[in-house]
């Protein structure tokens, strides 16, 4: 029996020899640990010592001010001014006190010392409350600034993942990057809020400082002597901390992947009637409870860290509080300005213990908010360009030319020496086994993937052409609707799921409806409650639940709204019913009769039948090529052999020799 189904309680098993759990053996194949990118990763930032991160620190401030300048100007001086507002009202604060404290150390009567303190005593009133006013200025400045921040860093994140070449993102190093990068963009709302308040306390210890400074230059060395150690443990358990996050990251994700299936609709079906709830839930008791020890561990190593910097912090105040007996005994201080120094130490050390907590968290925020930056910055490196030639106009034709391409890290080309040609007003089908290359020659024909060999000309009505590496990507993405095989199921309306097929234009319902209506689909949506606004996900008020069929025509109808002159499809009748899969090839013989070099890749070779050129793809290269005919011919041909054995599972296969059976489609059309 594997480990996971003991009924021993994961929160209690001692932590697995070599760190790895059975679950993570048995659902994940081995041990999931950010190694490679985090060893680069964490060299870089070993070498940032304490110093370098003091300076890094004032620029990543600098990051998130230029963000918050750049949204909201009002909000951010408003900040400024009510930070340093508390900054000055907090040295006023101690001239009071140190005023009044003078004023009854005085000699003379009580009354007298009182009545002569009394100003004093009304500035501190005053002070009292306009750093109430401040205060709560800062909260309401900082509460309508955060936000927006955290909008403007995430919309740049976002903005520059989503325009990386597809090619990039298969790279693990640039994939990992580019997720890290994610958890920064929240950092950046935090970091502003930190920053907030962090301003906040330094200006007013600055301003303690000052007054201390002025009583006596010794009392200065005193506090930063108190102050040092504290800083020097809040960096290192952030760094700590944040070294752990990132070596964790490949676990966690596994771990919330785990929960997410569990609540997740599509394999609700299956974690009943497999019994894979309960195996799912308990790899993820053992896999968090992995991830448990690691905070023990991190626990214990911060109450170490406490506890050293504590120590030469508290020798630090008693040192400091010695030296002020020994002033005041000496007669080198007068005794009201040592009260007024107790009051300030002991101000600023409290000020000091919220300053370290709130220096810890930006310390991690600001490593998370540099990993934002990182990918930002890798994700330029691997941008789409925005520029390239302009494709001709109309395009007529599109070649591809002794294509090879190389997947990332793959030691096989999953394409050699293709050459296809996809004119207008036809369609070409590519056919071939699973793996064969056919996607993957979708991709390339659609402009996402980039041949590592070879190239992919788009040709004009005068044979002018102009090659894939150089175009204008835009115009290509412009010029190509795409059906891809995993189509993805937007959970918002029913409008949306096909009008998203132009995002570069402004929706037109009409269009929408037409495009519905070719895809045999606009009845039933029409048909729904709420319509076109209805929400094609059950989890929402005016949600439905399509079939997988009905979601598969929304997706052939996604990419009809297009309406660009080239149009590949991925097997787009997978999940269609017999006669809705014969109309559905139907509408594209209309489509490419219409105009429109329509690509088809399908396992359905009745529907190849009418195809005015077949592309037989093997292993990554074209092996056959020619209309139904002349590949029927062959006696030996791939195609023939599919073909047969799906007519075969039919019981129509024929004897050798005779006519061999046409498709309805074909026979109905009178093509092929
Ligand atoms: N993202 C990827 N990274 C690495 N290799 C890939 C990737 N996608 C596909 N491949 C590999 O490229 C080859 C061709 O895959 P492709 O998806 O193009 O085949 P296909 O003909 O469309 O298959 P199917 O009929 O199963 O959809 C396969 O060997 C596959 O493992």
């Amino acid at each position: 029996m594997s480990p996971l189904h003991d009924d021993a309680d994961p929160g209690k098993s001692p932590p697995p020899a070599g760190g790895v759990s059975a679950a993570e053996q048995e659902l994940f194949g081995g041990r999931l640990r950010y190694n490679h990118a985090f060893v680069h990763h964490e060299g870089a930032l070993t070498r940032m010592t304490f110093g370098q991160m003091a300076s890094a620190l004032p620029r990543m401030v600098a990051v998130v001010l230029r963000a918050g300048w750049a949204v909201d100007r009002r909000a951010l001086s408003g900040l400024v001014v009510s930070q340093v507002g508390q900054g000055v009202t907090a040295a006023w604060g101690l001239v009071a006190v140190n005023r009044v404290l003078t004023e009854l150390f005085a000699e003379g009567p009580t009354a007298d010392k009182l009545r002569q303190s009394l100003p004093a005593l009304v500035v501190l009133a005053v002070v009292s409350v306009g750093t109430a006013l401040l205060a709560a200025w800062t909260t309401a400045m900082s509460g309508r600034l955060e936000p927006q921040v955290e909008r403007a860093v995430a919309t740049d994140y976002y903005r520059a993942v989503t325009g990386v070449e597809v090619t990039a993102t298969e790279q693990p190093e640039v994939q990992r990057i580019l997720e890290a990068g994610k958890f920064g963009t929240d950092s950046a709302r935090r970091m502003l809020g930190l920053s907030v308040s962090v301003a906040g306390v330094l200006i007013s210890m600055v301003a303690s400082a000052v007054v201390l400074a002025s009583l006596h230059w010794a009392l200065l060395p005193m506090l930063l002597a108190i102050a040092l150690p504290k800083g020097w443990g809040a960096v290192r358990s952030a760094r700590r901390e944040y070294f752990s996050r990132r070596h964790w990251v490949d676990h966690r994700r596994a771990v919330a992947t785990l929960l997410q299936y569990l609540t997740l609709p599509h394999a609700a079906g299956e974690i009943r009637a497999h019994s894979a709830g309960r195996l799912l839930l308990h790899g993820y008791e053992e896999m968090s409870s992995l991830m448990e020890s690691e905070q023990r561990r991190l626990a214990r190593a911060q109450a170490y860290t406490d506890l050293v910097a504590g120590a030469f912090s508290g020798i630090a105040s008693l040192g400091c509080y010695g030296v002020l007996w020994w002033l005041l005994t000496s007669g080198g201080l007068p005794l009201a300005v040592g009260g007024t120094a107790v009051v300030a130490i002991q101000t600023s050390t409290a000020r000091l213990r919220s300053l370290v907590q709130q220096v810890n968290r930006m310390y991690e925020e600001m490593l998370h908010l540099g990993d934002t930056e990182e990918a930002t910055r890798v994700a330029a490196r691997h941008a789409i360009p925005a520029t390239g030639t302009p494709l001709p106009e109309p395009v007529r034709a599109v070649t591809v030319e002794k294509v090879s391409f190389v997947y990332p890290g793959a030691t096989t080309p999953s394409l050699r020496d293709v050459s296809v040609r996809v004119e207008r007003g036809q369609v070409t089908a590519l056919v071939g086994a699973n793996g064969s290359g056919k996607t993957t020659l979708a991709k390339i024909l659609a402009g996402l993937l980039l041949p590592t060999g070879g190239d992919v000309w788009w040709e004009g009505p005068d044979g002018e052409r102009v090659g894939a590496h150089e175009a204008d990507r835009a115009g290509i993405f412009r010029s190509v609707g795409l059906l891809a095989q995993d189509y993805p199921q937007w959970q918002m309306t029913a409008a949306t799921n096909i009008a998203i097929g132009a995002g570069d234009r402004p929706r037109d319902m009409t269009r929408v409806e037409e495009a519905a209506h070719a895809a045999d689909i606009r009845k039933l949506v029409e048909g729904l409650p709420h319509g076109w606004d209805s929400i094609v996900f059950k989890g929402y008020d005016r949600g439905v639940q399509l079939s997988g069929g009905q979601w598969q025509k929304l997706a052939n109808a996604r990419s009809r709204y297009r309406d660009a002159p080239v149009l590949l499809v991925d097997e787009p009748t997978s999940a269609l019913d017999p006669h809705a899969e014969i109309e559905a090839f139907e509408r594209l013989r209309t489509l490419a009769d219409g105009g429109t070099a329509v690509v088809l890749i399908t396992h359905r070779l009745a529907a190849t039948a009418t195809a005015d050129h077949i592309y037989v793809l093997d292993h990554g290269h074209i092996a056959e090529h020619g209309d139904h005919d002349h590949l029927m011919a062959r006696r030996d041909g791939l195609y023939r052999a599919m073909f047969q054995a799906q007519a075969a599972q039919y019981g129509l296969t024929t004897p050798p020799g005779s006519d061999l059976p046409r498709a309805r489609a074909g026979a109905d059309t009178g093509h092929g």
